[in-house]
């Protein structure tokens, strides 16, 4: 990048611009002071959700949503294309179910491996996470080293710091959970006994009797374990002291505002009071309700679930970035993901 130069155009706005870009930094106003205006992102990110690409005809959801499971890969690439051109996105984030549960067994390996190397196509890291369409494919054990997931005793809760100013955290929202474990695993026979308790249809998927946020009660949702629930406190001490604004990720949201009560972390309520404790927590952002969502929550904090990349019908897209700036960011979204605005108090 060519080093930015200073023009007066006209009289009152100050442009910076380097051969790649031009943007408005500020403006003389009439007083003569100069206002900061459209200022340049800190880091640009992109995003996608619930690819769930399989080489099977289109199909439909359990209520009837129309799913293109082969053009859904489209979209990816499509996403993987944009990110590139546009030179500002450093990285980006999945939000998991690379891979729809419908894709023949047989074929579960390659199609992740084909997904996973479209995600390769960018030109910089990008930060998996898993949903519960890649647990019925691959168990935990093949598909995080596939996907590059950092993990602890194969829970895939991990963070990271793309600015001094910024940590991203992303959750492991099947670690208490029936699938992708073992069927002895302690963690399976929680999650069972807990759907047992909840839920009481003989189909644990189906929400069938359960009302308001109980409909999360489902075998295809999950929950953050204790050791994971301890670990994120600790982040978040740290990401206090240390003065920097958080991003959560997660494939399952957890405002029941931002989403259908069918797709929430069976946990969400206590994730959410463990976050309220502090206040660096700005924005969550999630997949798995495919139509999206967005809400603000009691204590400011954005909550937003993105657009799924399955159910866009061929030649439409869902995919975007964000521009994170100090006390806001800017999801900018293409076609069937809407732009959200979400700006925040900082120290
Ligand atoms: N209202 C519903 C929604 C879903 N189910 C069950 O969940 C499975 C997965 O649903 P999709 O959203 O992925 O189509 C589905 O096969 C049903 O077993 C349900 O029972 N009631
Ligand atoms: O991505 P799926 O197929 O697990 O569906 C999730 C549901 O849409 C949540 O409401």
């Amino acid at each position: 990048m060519g080093s930015p130069s200073l023009l007066t155009m006209p009289s009152n706005l100050i442009l910076h611009y380097t051969s790649e870009q031009i943007f408005i930094n500020a403006m003389v106003l009439e007083n003569g002071s100069v206002a900061a205006r459209g200022k340049q992102p800190l880091f640009s990110v992109g995003v996608i959700a619930d690819v769930q690409y399989a080489d099977i005809p289109d199909g439909r959801s359990f209520l009837g949503v129309p799913r293109y499971y082969r053009h859904s890969i489209l979209v990816l690439q499509r996403a993987v294309q944009n990110w590139k051109s546009i030179q500002k996105v450093s990285f980006a984030i999945n939000f998991g179910d690379i891979v729809d549960g419908f894709c023949p067994k047989d074929q579960s390996l390659h199609a992740v491996k084909k997904v996973a190397a479209e995600f390769e196509k960018f030109n910089g890291p990008v930060y998996h996470m898993i949903g519960n369409h890649c647990l019925y494919n691959l168990p935990r054990k093949e598909l995080l080293p596939l996907l590059k997931i950092p993990n602890r005793n194969g829970l895939a809760y991990y963070d990271f710091s793309p600015a001094p100013s910024y940590r991203f955290i992303v959750l492991d929202a099947f670690d208490v959970s029936a699938i992708g474990w073992p069927e002895d695993h302690p963690n399976t026979l929680k999650a069972l006994n807990f759907l047992n308790e909840k839920n009481p249809n003989a189909d644990k998927n189906s929400p069938a009797g359960l009302t308001g946020t109980e409909r999360r009660f489902l075998k295809f949702n999950g929950s953050v374990g204790q050791e994971q629930m301890e670990w994120l406190n600790f982040v978040l001490r740290e990401a206090t002291d240390a003065k920097q604004s958080v991003v959560i990720c997660s494939h399952l949201p957890l405002h029941p505002g931002a989403s259908t009560t069918a797709a929430l972390l069976w946990n969400y309520d206590e994730v959410l009071d463990l976050i309220h404790r502090y206040e660096c927590v700005k924005v969550c952002l999630a997949g798995h309700d495919h139509k999206g969502g967005y809400a603000v929550d009691s204590h400011g904090i954005h909550h937003r679930v993105l657009e799924a990349a399955l159910e866009c019908p061929p030649g439409s897209d869902a995919f975007g970035y964000l521009d994170v700036y100090n006390d806001r960011i800017s999801l900018i979204g293409t076609d069937r993901m809407e732009s959200t605005e979400m700006v925040f108090d900082v120290e």
